[in-house]
């Protein structure tokens, strides 16, 4: 059967760790195994990092810039490189591919979301394998993805993918950060977002020399494509042939459990694609309505508004502890909540001298996140 598979490969996989030169063997034994994948009848989408380390490479900086026109400057230099290397590797194994950058803002406008959609489907419908970056070179720190793992679950879920493999310098995820912690336990499967919160993993506070998040951003990035129903892997970039393996029902590496009910295409567009503007913090009973009671959200549990924010802007909702439950698009600017938080919804119209709609959040735009 048809699947659509989505597979990362990090920095620390695509280049040696002492040199910084491409792990030529590996990315030649990636097109390989991606090439299989197709003649297998799946769709497949690549999503490559390596823009800033091959440039690096290419201008022998021996570390990750870190000012920010620099590091830009260095993508635009490693991104060509980069795909002239795919190009040459997969025209060799007869295979068509497509390079497709993007910045976040592609996901955030409801109509470049659907576009970005679309031209996906068209280029798998075409058997294409699309290679995916983010626009290093263009992207701004307020509006960017940031890490690719989070930009590969983001469009795992965009095409409703059946697999995500997050390929890393690791053999799977451990209970803490390998390097550092020895007898850190392994973890071969997970079978929830629940039992993931409960495993209480350690990750440190970076990834290895080049990469961008370490293991943290791998996290994230599971959280929401097994939330979109997507199973995920975290594996070892070194042995890319584990790909098939697994595919077939080998347990390698760490597995993640889609969400039986994924969420819906809309509500991960607010929950994932939209970038929040301010943040809500509720009330116990709030959050239990919202959380447990599957309610709307009313103006009486909101204890405090934070950010500037405009009619149907997406926010997040929170605890007193600033931890994040839920996001949704408001029905009301931020201006107008600072004065009805905490009130009943009767006396909106008089506060703000009109009429206004009874929920703050309607159910059908809030998801728990
Ligand atoms: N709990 C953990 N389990 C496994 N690896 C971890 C963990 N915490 C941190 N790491 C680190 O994360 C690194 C991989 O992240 P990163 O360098 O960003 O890779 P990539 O370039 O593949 O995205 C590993 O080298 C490992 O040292
Ligand atoms: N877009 C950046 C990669 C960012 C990133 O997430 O890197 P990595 O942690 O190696 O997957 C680049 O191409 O260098």
């Amino acid at each position: 059967m048809t699947k659509t598979i989505v597979v990362k490969i990090g920095t620390s996989s695509l280049t040696q760790p002492e040199t910084g030169q491409l792990a030529l063997s590996t990315i030649a034994t990636l097109a390989e195994t991606l090439c299989n994948l197709r003649r297998q009848g799946h769709r497949v989408i690549l999503v490559s990092s390596g823009a800033v380390g091959v440039g690096c490479a290419r201008l022998g900086l021996t570390e990750r810039p870190k000012a920010i026109a620099l590091k830009q400057a260095v993508a635009a230099v490693g991104q060509g490189r980069l795909i002239r290397i795919y190009d040459d590797l997969f025209t060799t194994l007869q295979q068509a591919i497509a390079q497709v950058l993007l910045t976040r803002s592609d996901l955030v406008q409801r109509s470049r979301y659907l576009n970005a959609y679309n031209t996906f489907q068209e280029l798998l419908g075409l058997g294409v394998i699309p290679i995916v970056n983010e626009n290093d070179t263009v992207a701004i720190d307020e509006l960017k993805f940031g890490d690719n793992d989070t930009l590969s679950a983001l469009v795992a879920s965009l095409v409703e993918a059946d697999w995500l493999f997050l390929l890393t310098d690791v053999d799977r995820l451990y209970s803490a950060d390998p390097r550092s912690v020895p007898d850190a336990r392994p973890i071969a499967l997970v079978s929830s977002i629940k039992e993931l919160a409960q495993l209480q993993i350690q990750t440190g506070s970076q990834g290895s020399q080049w990469g961008t998040g370490g293991m943290a951003t791998k996290i994230s990035a599971t959280r929401i494509a097994i939330a979109a129903g997507v199973r995920t892997v975290i594996t070892q970039g070194r042995f890319p042939r584990n790909i098939e393996k697994i595919i077939q029902g080998e347990l390698i590496g760490t597995h993640f459990e889609p969400q039986p009910e994924p969420t819906s295409a809309r509500k991960r567009w607010i929950a994932y694609g939209l970038v929040p503007a301010g943040k809500l913090y509720l009330d116990e009973g709030a959050i239990a309505a919202i959380s447990l009671g599957g309610k709307s959200l009313l103006a009486a549990g909101i204890k405090a508004v934070e950010g500037e924010f405009d009619t149907q802007d997406a926010v997040q909702l929170c605890d007193s502890n600033g931890n994040e439950i839920a996001r949704g698009l408001v029905n009301y600017n931020s201006n107008e909540l600072q004065k009805i938080r905490g009130c009943h919804s009767r006396e909106i119209s008089t506060i703000l001298g009109y009429a206004g709609v009874e929920t703050v959040i309607h159910r059908d735009n809030l998801v728990l996140t």
